[in-house]
């Protein structure tokens, strides 16, 4: 694993990177120039505009949902997390017709496929449970057959503890997220799920200090996402070696604000939420930091198996949904990690486009994918230097006019907070203890290892 970083990348990167420069000193030169109005104006997020592009998209989406096939969950959560946290509302018959289009993707036997009668997979399935989530009506909330997915969830888990994506699909870093963010926000989370999780993730952290897609792969800002939002649900961010995932994390941001996916790669619109998000939530790990540091000062080496208490006596089944609420009651420490500010200004300068949308970078298209992850992290950046999320940020933390404030969104979930609490209420009555549920042999868990 240990080696140099590849020099055709590095080459690449250099020269891309010179280009984005150029272009955002050029709209620097042109802010130091101008009226404060005129500088206020250039960092406006453009709310109107957005809204216009994902309502039409989600429009053109309603009909017939024929476009990008296997993705439609995706499509639908894109956007709608996108409009939920520019504060909108929904039309009810469009929540109906989405609703609607969900339940027919919704598989017989658990789980959501990427469009009717396709098979289900874990990626659609989050994105349909957080779309659902998102619209926050009953008729959305009931519509999740919470029993069947719990099954989905059970035949998914191969006996390594890791999570495929599908029947016999790849296991990795995404499907742990995927089944675990949408077992604890169902509040079916359970011990049988979240056995020998905490073991892979584990050994997807490299040499580099973030989190891989697998075991031997390359530390990528998505998975890293993943696996620590991951361990946070089910109680075990202290088996993660912490300081260095930090000290990978926090050299991601580029010199044009922007964050990078990886070492000697291009900066990207969308990792200002995967990466500014890992920042985000390390901010709440602060005592089990300092604990991990205070071991490392004293040379107490401990075995990673050791560490944790919660999973070493194992949590209770209501303790283990519970992760995700607690969380967020742990203060935010210290301010945020990366430069907020900068990160703001890449998002609203260099991704905003402002006949709607968000993109990559500049020179790339718009997409909803980009609009939704920009607008994620630009949110989770207003309320880095709050302490409690629930409060509003003080202006000083909100780059633009205070106007530019996004709804906070819950960090571990990536759903709008108050829509996170309506869910919370509407399936604490009814905990995974309360779900007929086979054990992991009748539920027919895979074990591709004989
Ligand atoms: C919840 C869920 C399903 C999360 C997915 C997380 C996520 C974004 C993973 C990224 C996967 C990956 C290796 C991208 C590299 O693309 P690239 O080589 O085009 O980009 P890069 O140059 O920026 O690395
Ligand atoms: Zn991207």
């Amino acid at each position: 694993m240990e080696g140099p970083p590849r020099m055709s990348r590095l080459t690449v990167t250099q020269n891309e990177q010179a280009k984005v420069e150029d272009k955002v000193s050029d709209i620097y030169r042109v802010l130091v120039n101008v009226s404060p109005r005129a500088h206020s104006l250039i960092l406006e997020l453009w709310r109107d505009k957005h809204v216009e592009f994902l309502m039409r998209g989600l429009r053109m989406l309603a009909p017939s949902y024929h476009v990008l096939d296997a993705n439609r969950p995706w499509l639908c959560y894109w956007m709608l997390h996108s409009i939920a946290q520019l504060g909108e509302s929904f039309d009810p018959q469009l929540e109906e017709d989405v609703v609607d289009f969900l339940s027919r993707c919704q598989d017989p036997n658990g789980g959501y496929g990427g469009g009717p009668g396709q098979m289900p997979h874990l990626a659609t399935t989050y994105a349909a449970v957080n779309s659902l989530i998102t619209l926050g009506s009953e008729k959305a909330l009931m519509s999740i057959n919470r029993e069947k997915l719990c099954l989905f969830l059970l035949r998914m888990k191969d006996s390594s503890g890791a999570f495929r994506m599908h029947d016999a699909g790849e296991m990795d870093v995404r499907a742990s997220y995927t089944a675990i963010s949408v077992a604890s926000i169902l509040n079916i989370l359970d011990s049988e799920m979240v056995k020998n999780i905490g073991t892979f993730i584990v050994s997807c952290q490299t040499y580099e200090g973030g989190i891989a897609g697998e075991p031997n792969s390359e530390a990528h800002g998505g998975y890293t996402f993943c696996g620590l939002a991951t361990m946070i649900l089910i109680g075990e961010a202290d088996r993660l070696d912490l300081p260095s995932l930090i000290d990978w994390a926090v050299f991601r941001q580029g010199v044009e604000g922007g964050l990078q996916g990886r070492t000697n790669k291009l900066v990207d619109g969308c990792y200002s939420f995967w990466q500014g998000a890992v920042l985000g939530l390390m901010q709440r790990l602060a005592s089990i930091i300092s604990g991990q540091l205070r071991s490392l000062y004293v040379n107490e080496k401990q075995d990673a198996d050791n560490k944790t208490s919660v999973s070493a006596s194992g949590p209770s089944e209501g303790e283990l949904s519970s992760n995700g609420f607690s969380f967020l009651k742990t203060p935010s420490e210290g301010g945020p990690l990366y430069d907020s500010s900068a990160l703001q200004q890449y998002i609203l300068l260099c991704s905003q486009v402002l006949e709607g949308g968000f993109k990559d970078k500049p020179g790339k298209y718009r997409d909803h994918y980009h609009t939704c992850y920009c607008l994620s992290g630009l949110s989770v950046c207003q309320y880095s230097w709050s302490r409690d999320v629930n409060n509003p940020p003080l202006p000083t933390a909100v780059l633009g006019p205070y106007e530019n404030l996004l709804e906070p969104v819950h960090p571990l979930f990536n759903v709008v907070l108050d829509r996170y609490y309506k869910a919370h209420e509407f399936y604490a009555g009814s905990p995974s203890a309360n779900l007929t549920k086979p054990s992991m042999e009748e539920s027919g868990v895979m074990n591709f290892d004989g």
